[in-house]
């Protein structure tokens, strides 16, 4: 039997449609994604934390859901809205259907709404904020909720998102047959300390594929606490919210750059590493979540087609003289790219790990192998 559910976006629109997942109501920034694959990615993705997805591929759930694909260690978006939920889900690796998981985790959603509508409405407005409702829905009430969520400009989510402890990350790449192996850390000749602003595995298991052992920790960690690990690498890893509150990171990331060891940053990290190096952030009107987003780099004039998910970015206006652009995208100049002229430290606006996505940009992990080569052997 099929139950009511509604999406009201905080202009006053109301959208109709069923309810997938669990019951109840809940709140936060609408964004899109157009990415045709990975809803299971993205549900575990720490960076939508407090926002509701839209998901502009029309059927989603066809391959269901299973253990392997978690990108942490839960789900972190505050709603799925969806077209179609198809009957079926079939794949050899599926062991829950998409609508028993999202129960299972206590997801709202909704389906068989006009996506296309939806999304045009938020192109044109920029991201709004909206509630889902599922099961009793009230329009009234969805309404004042979705204008009563305070937008994520200001919002310190990766203190929120990240681990209490640190922890060892061994576990490589997904391969059929073998799954994610684990390797022996004693052989890892690479040791990168990981700052876990909302940390996707992905990212771990493509550093540990490449000869790292990881050490994850804590956003709070002082830099004293990291250098004191020995690391050869700093990784500044995604994650959800704005980053110019993040000052105990900021602060942290300037400490380690008065050091020699070499920092990547991923998409909250590169714009942290932005932040600790004197440039400024902006919030985006929609931002950018998909997985067919060509970006230029800037050296080579190389056209990649990258995976993103971001609603802020560095004012490339900004920039002090000790950065660097090095990438942009091509559907907007916005800046994707940057690195420090004066020390081995770079970061990516986008996802070079993908998951889902094209994998054109996964290079910049070795970027960060062959920076933790040369400082080791200087
Ligand atoms: N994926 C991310 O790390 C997102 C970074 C930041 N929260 C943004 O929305 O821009």
């Amino acid at each position: 039997m099929t139950r009511p559910a509604i999406l009201a976006l905080e202009d006053g629109s109301i959208f109709r449609g069923i309810a997938i997942g669990a019951d109840g109501q809940s709140s936060g920034e609408v964004v899109f994604n157009t990415s045709m694959t990975g809803y299971q990615e993205i549900l575990t993705d720490p960076s939508y934390c407090r926002q509701i997805v839209t998901l502009t591929y029309p059927h989603v759930g066809n391959v269901g859901t299973n253990d392997e694909d978690e990108e942490s260690a839960g789900t972190w978006v505050s709603g799925l809205v969806i077209r179609d939920l198809p009957l079926v889900a079939s794949n050899f690796r599926s062991q829950k259907t998409l609508d028993q998981y999202l129960k299972d985790h206590n997801i709202v959603g909704i389906a068989d709404i006009d996506t296309r509508r939806l999304t045009r409405i938020l192109r044109e407005k920029g991201c709004l904020n909206g509630c889902i409702m599922a099961g009793a829905v009230d329009d009234e009430a969805a309404l004042a909720q979705a204008k009563a969520f305070p937008g994520l400009k200001g919002m310190d989510l990766a203190k929120e998102v990240s681990v209490c402890e640190k922890y060892e990350w061994n576990s490589s790449t997904w391969q059929l047959g073998k799954g994610h192996e684990e390797k022996d850390a004693t052989t890892q000749p690479y040791h990168v300390v990981a700052y876990d602003f909302g940390v996707k595995r992905n990212i771990l298991r493509m550093l540990v594929e490449r000869g790292c052992r990881v050490t994850v920790v804590p956003a709070q960690t002082p830099a004293s606490e990291v250098l004191g690990l020995s690391p050869d690498g700093v990784f500044l890893s995604n994650g959800p919210g704005d980053p110019e509150p993040c000052d105990y990171a900021i602060s942290a990331i300037q400490e380690i750059c008065k050091t020699d060891v070499p920092v990547f940053g991923i998409c909250l990290g590169h714009q942290l590493l932005a932040l600790a190096s004197g440039a400024k952030t902006v919030k985006m009107k929609f931002g950018h979540h998909g997985a067919n987003h060509p970006v230029q780099d800037i050296d080579t004039t190389r056209v990649m087609i990258t995976s993103q998910n971001h609603g802020f970015a560095v004012d490339e206006t900004s920039l002090p003289d000790t950065i660097r652009a090095t990438h942009k995208s091509l559907f907007d100049q916005s800046l994707q790219g940057i690195e420090r002229t004066d020390r081995p430290a770079f970061s990516f606006q986008g996802h070079p790990e993908a998951s889902p996505g094209p994998r054109d940009v996964a290079p910049l992990f070795d970027r960060f192998v062959t920076e933790m080569r040369k400082s080791k052997n200087a």
